[in-house]
């Protein structure tokens, strides 16, 4: 079962983080596109052939140290057809790498669409999870359940989110309580259908790391959900804002960070000790210092709770 699967796998490699592969191309270290451009030219195939380049180095240093990566489609769609055959190339290689993959498409539509996104994805070999949005209701996300049992997959579905605006709507005051309070209780509802023996859902939530006073909340009123947790790092969140994402053993998140990672090479921490082309190294370097910080600064402290 998904969950149960990704949940041995984090306690494998001890290492809640999820990287985000969310490539830019004007991001990208001029070598890979020299690359890429020498052989396609500068056009869309040379740049998701860049693309593609990128995110393999990114892959081949990191998947020991991982359980999953996670692809935000848009990267990828903005190229059209040549875009998402390297979404689906990335994918394939990750899993080919031994690391889980969930594809961040934020989907939601009718139930009879929503069974094509179903297939489009779910139903793709190299796609262990993907994300839904559930704000036109219960009956768009009830298409996927039947895929994930299935194929054993995961589902992470949109609760509060970590953008600035996110209380735009998800905040909101109804007679029943805050809208994301209502979507949280339909999403712990529905996630009992796929529970694993680890006692968490192969129906997740995604939580923004930005909103810790919310996360404490839901972590409450979701216990069977795993999170899935955007916004650390680029978007301001530290390791301080995570910590009410994780239950009382230590699990129960896995926690995103796509810029902060991929682009470690550009950043003033990291690049002294590495040029662009040990980008995939600094981008390594990333993540072990956010796994570090994430295990001696939550994990320990629950375990010693216990
Ligand atoms: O579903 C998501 O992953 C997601 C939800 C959310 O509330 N906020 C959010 O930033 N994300 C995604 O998480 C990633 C954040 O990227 P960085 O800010 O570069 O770490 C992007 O792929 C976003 O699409």
């Amino acid at each position: 079962m998904f969950i149960d699967n990704l949940i041995e796998k984090i306690k494998d490699k001890k290492n809640p983080t999820v990287v985000g592969l969310d490539p830019r191309i004007e991001s990208i270290p001029k070598f890979l596109k020299d690359m890429a451009y020498n052989i396609h030219g500068e056009n869309v195939k040379g740049i998701c052939e860049a693309l593609y380049l990128f995110n393999k180095g990114i892959i081949d240093e990191i998947y020991n140290i991982v359980s999953a990566v996670k692809l935000q489609v848009a990267f990828y769609e903005a190229y059209g057809a040549e875009g998402f055959k390297v979404f689906f190339k990335t994918a394939e290689y990750a899993k080919e790498k031994g690391i889980f993959v969930i594809a961040d498409v934020k989907r939601g539509d009718i139930a009879d669409v929503a069974k094509m996104y179903s297939k489009a994805y779910l139903q793709h070999k190299s796609i262990d999870a993907i994300t839904v949005n559930p704000y036109m209701g219960e009956d768009t996300i009830l298409p996927y359940i039947d895929d994930m049992i299935k194929f054993g997959k995961g589902l992470f579905i949109l609760v509060k989110t970590s953008n600035k605006g996110s209380g735009d709507i998800q905040d909101l005051k109804t007679n029943k309580g805050l809208v994301y309070e209502n979507v949280a209780e339909m999403v712990n509802r529905i996630s009992k259908m796929v529970l694993g023996k680890s006692g968490y859902s192969s129906i997740g939530a995604v939580v923004g790391a930005t909103y810790p006073e919310v996360a404490k909340i839901l972590r409450k009123q979701m216990p069977y959900c795993l999170f899935l947790v955007p916004g650390y790092g680029a978007q301001g969140a530290t390791v301080d804002d995570i910590k009410n994402c994780f239950d009382n053993n230590g699990l129960g998140a896995i926690i995103n960070s796509s810029r902060k990672v991929i682009f470690a090479y550009k950043s003033p921490n990291w690049s002294e000790l590495y040029s662009e082309y040990e980008y995939a190294k600094a981008a390594r370097a990333e993540v072990l210092m956010m796994r570090d910080m994430i295990n001696n600064s939550i994990i320990k402290k629950k375990q010693i709770m216990m």
